[in-house]
């Protein structure tokens, strides 16, 4: 049986890591060879995924460690620029798989298409009228994509909504189309705007309107992704702070996150942290994933937090993250960046779904990790800790003097790129 639970894997050389992974068995021959690869995206490929190639771009990938997820062990490819949060990630992991693991759960994969309507002579007729040929319009859709109905998806619904109705609107009315399609494993792009642009013509019959836009809609409320965690408050004793202290702070957090939309976007973008670097090694859109989960968080009317925290009967700290999670395991550059490929292999996922789980387990992780540091001792001591080696190689460190001067610089607890630029000139001489 795999275990992600490899402790001390930190303190290996990469060389030792890509090992004991292929031995393990997270890791294929294959796969060993496109993550060693200087440059795993060769430049004919790149040239052939955007405009105007000039080169390519690396970021580290680095890997979660510790997550059970619906007792299923998982390694956790992430791909990012910030010191601290692959850390943090594998030490609230390591902290709930002893309380059990992360559960999570996900709804069927329906994405939105959306065909805007303007001009209509009658719009209550004219929303009448669509809803009437209901089932004609998603037959109309699915033969516009019937691969996508083959593989068991497809549009499955349709609603209209009639905008700006009311008297002296400062917007024009219009009617809004939304076409609710099964996207299997793919975020559907795609197949959806393959749908939305074919239904144009019958909709301006039906409707006498005039159609503009016709596209997907990134706010994907039908296709969410929800993660939970109960972890025993003796877990999450730290330093001088008993377990009990944590919970209560780690809940306080979230009340203000809550109450507070300053405090809500810092707080959610602890959790992007941790949903952003896998949405990236997977080779997903994180823009997508980004504007959906950040307009979930509007959902009820002011920007909030997305994560909920709160204590059970028992004392336990309960964590739940729910998100829009549209994400493929095929399409986009899921299959065409080498390094996805190998990603994907290593969490071994098999649907877009269980990739969703996986994706809201993280940033319920990266959440609470944050929230842990933030509660206790602050977030200067472990993020800046791990972020001296950036600083080092900022002020112009090379080789063994980025370690010499990052534990330098933690131990004079001066950790800026001033200071260590006058290390680096003192290792010189
Ligand atoms: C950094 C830690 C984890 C140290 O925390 P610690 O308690 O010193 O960790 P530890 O030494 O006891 O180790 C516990 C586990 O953490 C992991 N771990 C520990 N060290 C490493 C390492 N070097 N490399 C890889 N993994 C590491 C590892 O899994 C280890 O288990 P082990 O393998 O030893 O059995 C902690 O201080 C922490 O989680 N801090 C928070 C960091 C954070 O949130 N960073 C995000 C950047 S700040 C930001 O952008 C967002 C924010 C904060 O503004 C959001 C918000 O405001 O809400
Ligand atoms: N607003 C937005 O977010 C927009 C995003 N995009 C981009 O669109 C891309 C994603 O589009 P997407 O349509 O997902 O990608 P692709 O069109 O690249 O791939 C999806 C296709 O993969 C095939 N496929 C193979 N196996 C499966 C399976 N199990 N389930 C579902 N499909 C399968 C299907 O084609 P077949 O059945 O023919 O084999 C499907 O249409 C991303 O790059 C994104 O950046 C583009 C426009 C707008």
């Amino acid at each position: 049986m795999k275990t992600s639970r490899i402790s001390g894997f930190y303190n290996m050389t990469v060389e030792e890591r890509r090992k004991l992974l292929h031995e393990m068995g997270f890791l294929t021959a294959e796969d060993l060879n496109t993550i060693s690869n200087r440059s795993s995206l060769d430049l004919e490929t790149a040239d052939h995924m955007i405009e105007n190639v000039v080169g390519t771009y690396e970021l580290p990938l680095g890997l979660g460690l510790n997550f059970l997820i619906n007792d299923k062990d998982y390694v956790i490819p992430m791909v990012i620029e910030e010191a601290s949060v692959v850390a943090s990630a594998s030490h609230i992991a390591r902290i709930v798989r002893e309380s059990g693991g992360f559960r999570t759960e996900a709804t069927e994969r329906v994405m939105i298409g959306q065909i805007q309507v303007v001009g209509c002579p009658d719009f209550l007729e004219a929303k009448e009228a669509i809803l009437r040929q209901k089932q004609t319009l998603i037959e109309a859709a699915n033969n516009a994509y019937p691969s996508i109905v083959t593989r068991g998806g497809g549009a499955i619904d349709l609603d209209v909504r009639i905008l700006n109705e009311e008297a002296g609107s400062r917007f024009t009315q219009m009617l809004m189309v939304h076409i609710y399609i099964n996207t299997c494993d793919a975020m559907g792009a795609n197949i959806i705007n393959t749908m939305v642009e074919s239904l144009a013509p019958v909709v301006e019959d039906l409707t006498n309107g005039k159609v503009y836009l016709r596209i997907l809609s990134n706010y994907a409320d039908r296709c969410l992704a929800r993660a939970t965690c109960i972890i025993s408050p003796q877990l999450l004793r730290t330093g001088d702070f008993s377990g009990e202290e944590v919970r209560d702070g780690v809940i306080l957090a979230y009340e203000l996150a809550a109450s507070d939309p300053y405090r809500a976007v810092t707080h959610n973008k602890g959790i992007m942290n941790g949903i952003d670097p896998v949405v990236i090694a997977t080779g997903n859109d994180w823009r997508a994933v980004e504007a959906g989960a950040h307009a979930y968080a509007a959902r009820n009317g002011t920007y909030s937090s997305m994560t909920v925290w709160s204590k059970d009967e028992e004392g336990n700290l309960v964590g739940e993250l729910e998100l829009p999670m549209s994400i493929g395991t095929v399409g986009g550059a899921t299959r065409v960046h080498p390094l996805a490929k190998a990603s994907l292999e290593i969490l071994g996922v098999e649907s877009a779904k269980e990739l969703a789980q996986v994706i809201v387990a993280v940033g319920l992780a990266q959440n609470l990790g944050a929230l842990k540091a933030l509660a206790t001792d602050g977030i200067q001591k472990g993020h800046m800790a791990l972020h001296s080696r950036s600083v080092a190689i900022a002020a112009g460190a090379t080789g063994e003097m980025i370690d010499i001067v990052a534990e330098e610089l933690i131990k004079q607890k001066q950790i800026r790129v001033g200071k260590a630029k006058e290390l680096v000139e003192e290792y010189k001489k």
